[in-house]
């Protein structure tokens, strides 16, 4: 951008008018961010996201990620595929899992994401409980690995008994009913000192919840755009 006060000179020191707008460089009109996410394309950026898509069972994740990866032609990461087997067979019996079941789950997760933006992703987008603000934190050392990666949660909450009626309604899960509560028990919603996440009242229908996401997706995408140039 020229600034007003700027002086122009020519190659022998003396000031010249400064030049009309005709004879300044064209600058290509790029895509807008939320016009390139809309055309299923990333913007250009030198960042690279992950899109972790967070809450209780039942919160709507696998639905709402599955939704944004078509969106933003993303890659698409189901969280629960990579919990070993020992893990979903307690879900399965109703046993809640601890900090230590969750914890090479999570590094998993992390290193999933970065191996699909190290194969040239622009992004991914993950399904992750990440009740805790701990476990949260495993995949906020992303960026350690490489320092292009943006890491973002969004937070999927609703009442504890619309979670519970989702869930039971749901057929062909190991994840049953049962277990909504204890996930309550342990959640951990995350603090306003957690810039890196966009929170969704998921209470309503699920079209206007995917719309909701993606236009805070679209924005946040937006805002590291600008940042950046
Ligand atoms: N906003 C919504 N309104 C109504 N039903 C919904 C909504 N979001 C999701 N559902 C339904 O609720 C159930 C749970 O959704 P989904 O499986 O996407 O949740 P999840 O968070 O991935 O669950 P889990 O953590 O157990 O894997 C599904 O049957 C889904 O179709
Ligand atoms: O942290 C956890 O307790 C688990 O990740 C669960 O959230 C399940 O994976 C999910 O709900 C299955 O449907």
């Amino acid at each position: 951008m020229l600034s007003h006060n700027k002086s122009f000179t020519n190659v022998n020191g003396q000031p010249t008018p400064p030049p009309s707008s005709d004879h300044l460089p064209i600058k290509t009109v790029q895509p807008t961010s939320m016009e390139a996410a809309l055309n299923g394309t990333q913007p250009e950026s030198k960042h690279h996201h992950i899109w972790l898509i967070t809450g209780p069972a039942g919160c709507g994740k696998s639905t709402v990620a599955q939704y944004i990866a078509k969106a933003l032609n993303l890659p698409y990461i189901e969280g629960d595929e990579f919990h070993p087997q020992a893990n979903i067979d307690k879900m399965a019996s109703g046993i809640p899992l601890t900090d230590a079941d969750r914890w090479d789950w999570l590094t998993a997760l992390r290193e999933e994401s970065l191996r699909r933006l190290t194969e040239g992703s622009q992004g991914v987008v993950l399904t992750c409980s990440a009740l805790k603000r701990k476990y949260r934190d495993v995949i906020r050392v992303a960026p350690y690995y490489d320092h292009n990666v943006l890491v973002h949660f969004v937070y999927l909450h609703a009442p504890e008994d619309v979670l519970l009626q989702r869930v039971g309604a749901r057929k062909g899960h190991y994840m049953g009913a049962n277990m909504v509560h204890s996930q309550f028990g342990i959640l951990e919603p995350p603090g306003k000192e957690e810039t890196d996440v966009i929170s969704v009242d998921v209470s309503g229908p699920i079209e206007q919840v995917e719309r909701e996401v993606l236009s805070r997706v679209e924005e946040a995408v937006a805002a590291v755009v600008d940042r950046d140039c």
